[in-house]
């Protein structure tokens, strides 16, 4: 006998968090929760606004008749929305106990902040030092002296950047040039520089300074090639697709040497330990970049190991079905 139950849930995000410009007062989600023969599987289904193609609202009603059709014994494809096809997925995964339990809930520290903040926070990160800090923000000039001193004041630091596309040739060059090129190394790629791909890897071939494709990947015309000077692709499961498909991409990143980089489309605490678990299952040694939960005002359901956010029991989220 099959069982299924869909929650819809709403978490306030922190005052600050602003994506592509405009600011993000909540995140909104459905939870899927199939049962059968004894097993359990569940699912985060978190389209991004400014992300993701589609809305929550246009998922819900093929969600809705996914799980329907699924309690009703049929075996329905996965709809084409990727958020949905990624949370029905690991749903699905989850019961039939395909996704393995291991997690690494390393996660490489997200910096917005001020410099000051982050030389504190930075210096006292245990272990590998590795952070992703967001540049395209404020003047290029700027983020290439912040992104320096910070290379300059810790020597076993290694930084993630990330551009979003901010940045014309120009702006890039200006960056580059602040920031020596004896630290340059210790970047572990600077996702996105530019406006075109094109531009980026000019950038990268220019300055030495490795990237990392994001939004591209998600880009009908991009292909999986060797290109000089890319070191890695990030994967946002949630504005991917299903499971197999993100296993895919990790694959065929993998077979070009790149580092594949699991990371947060900002989901909840579920869907972020659901991410930590596809991490270590599919890119093992690479630290996932997970660290969205402290953007939040409350976990669900399931824990972040460590986060002292007040944890809501599905029982308290409204249930659809
Ligand atoms: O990749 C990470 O380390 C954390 C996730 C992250 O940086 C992002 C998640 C979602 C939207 C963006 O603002 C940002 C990104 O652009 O990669
Ligand atoms: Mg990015």
């Amino acid at each position: 006998m099959r069982q299924a139950q869909i929650y819809r849930w709403q978490i306030p995000l922190d005052a600050g968090v602003v994506l592509r410009e405009r600011r993000l007062k909540s995140r909104d989600g459905l939870f899927i929760q199939l049962q059968e023969n004894g097993g359990e599987g569940w699912g985060e289904i978190t389209p991004l606004p400014g992300f993701s193609v589609e809305t929550l609202d246009e998922v819900q009603p093929a969600v809705i008749a996914w799980v329907q059709a699924w309690r009703d014994g049929a075996s329905p494809a996965l709809p084409s929305q990727p958020s949905a096809a990624f949370g029905l997925s690991c749903a699905l995964a989850e019961l039939a106990e395909e996704l393995p339990q291991p997690a690494d809930y390393r996660a490489a520290m997200l910096c917005t902040g001020d410099p000051d903040e982050l030389f504190a926070a930075l210096a006292a990160l245990p272990g590998e030092k590795l952070a992703k800090v967001k540049v395209g923000l404020y003047e290029a000039v700027r983020d290439g002296m912040v992104v320096n001193l910070l290379l300059e004041s810790i020597p076993d630091l290694r930084l993630r950047l990330d551009a979003n596309r901010a940045w014309t040739p120009l702006k890039a060059r200006q960056f580059a040039k602040y920031v020596a090129p004896a630290n340059r190394s210790r970047i572990a790629f600077l996702e996105e520089p530019c406006q075109s791909r094109e531009a980026s890897l000019a950038f990268a071939e220019e300055t030495g300074i490795a990237i990392a494709w994001d939004e591209s990947l998600r880009e009908a015309d991009f292909t999986f090639t060797p290109q000089p000077g890319v070191s890695a692709v990030v994967i946002k499961p949630t504005l991917t697709g299903s499971l197999q498909k993100v296993a895919q991409q990790v694959a065929a990143a993998h077979a070009l040497g790149l580092t594949a980089v699991i990371s947060s489309s900002l989901e909840s605490s579920l869907g972020l330990t659901q991410l930590a678990r596809i991490a270590a299952w599919l890119t093992p040694g690479t630290v996932p970049g997970l660290d969205t939960l402290q953007l939040m005002t409350a976990q669900l359901v399931r824990r972040w190991p460590g986060s002292e956010l007040p944890c809501i029991a599905a029982a308290e989220l409204d249930a659809l079905l």
